[in-house]
């Protein structure tokens, strides 16, 4: 998947990551309990969503009608604090009205093979859901979709093991699944998410990019991640090649900048490695790009 159909929001920091997502979950579920009764919502495993699920624990919401369940599960003892259930529960659904039977945490204790089956089970029938929450990992894994690791495609949740992130051992619900849903929203925040994400908008085959859905797929990310800051992004959308200065802080930003240039229709026009313009963004965050100019009448 490509930039093209994917919709990524540039912040500039995590905390407004953070806030805006807080105002989508809220959005997406007040609208959900409109039109059918009742919010299906999948949680993110993580450090990154920890903020939000924090202030949501101080939103007044018609938590009732919350329905939560989780993208992933690490293969731990049921009352581990690195479980991902476990996290969330602490930071908010601790703090909140929602009825304990609306929560719906994978089994992981009982090993991922069976943790899998019995969480098929338990989603088959809740599908689509209304929101998937997700974040990415520094390797492109989202969920517990690693690289390299073989998805069943027909399964909704699979076993997992030898993660590289530890521990080795975890449930994840597929591709399949968690794109069986009305929006997915994708959290993205930190310089060490950079390379990464860089990876994903030039269109790497990588498990993120595995994700899809016919609904609505919104990425928040924050400057760190973007490259240094959101300007490098979004002032070169429509450049037609591009050169990267070796050592620029924003290298990152450009090359996905870049990658978008070549898949454009005029890409071919211009001759490979030519430096046609050299850009300094006002702010510093463009610093040592080079890029070719607009064909004349494109501007
Ligand atoms: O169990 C987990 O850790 C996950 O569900 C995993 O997919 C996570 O979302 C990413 O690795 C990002 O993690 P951070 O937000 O901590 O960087």
């Amino acid at each position: 998947m490509t930039d093209n159909s994917l919709d990524f929001q540039c912040l500039d920091s995590s905390e407004q990551v953070a806030a805006a997502a807080t105002e989508r979950l809220l959005d997406s579920a007040a609208r959900a309990i409109a039109e059918h009764g009742r919010f299906q919502l999948v949680l993110a495993g993580g450090r990154t969503p920890l903020a939000v699920y924090r202030r949501l624990a101080d939103q007044p919401a018609d938590w009732a009608r919350w329905h939560l369940f989780f993208g992933d599960e690490r293969c731990l003892p049921a009352d581990d604090p690195e479980r991902n259930s476990l996290t969330v529960r602490e930071v908010w659904l601790d703090r909140v009205p929602i009825p304990p039977d609306n929560i719906h945490p994978i089994r992981a204790e009982l090993g991922a093979e069976p943790a899998a089956a019995h969480y098929a089970e338990s989603i088959r029938d809740r599908l689509p859901f209304d929101l998937v929450l997700l974040g990415l990992g520094e390797d492109g894994h989202t969920a517990s979709l690693f690289p390299g690791h073989p998805i069943q495609d027909e399964a909704l949740v699979i076993p997992v093991r030898d993660a590289p992130k530890p521990p080795p051992e975890r449930v994840s619900l597929t591709p399949l699944a968690l794109g069986s849903s009305r929006a997915i929203l994708i959290l993205v925040t930190g310089r060490g998410k950079r390379e990464a994400l860089a990876r994903w908008r030039a269109g790497a085959d990588l498990p993120v990019s595995r994700i899809v859905t016919s609904g609505r797929l919104e990425v928040l990310m924050d400057a760190e991640a973007a490259g240094g800051c959101c300007h490098a992004v979004k002032a070169y959308p429509n450049v037609q090649a591009c050169a990267v200065w070796p050592g620029s802080d924003s290298n990152t930003a450009h090359q996905a900048g870049c990658a978008a240039i070549r898949s454009s229709a005029w890409a071919n026009s211009v001759r490979p490695g030519s430096i046609l313009n050299q850009v300094e963004a006002p702010d510093g965050c463009g610093s040592g790009m080079t890029s070719a100019s607009q064909p004349s009448g494109e501007r």
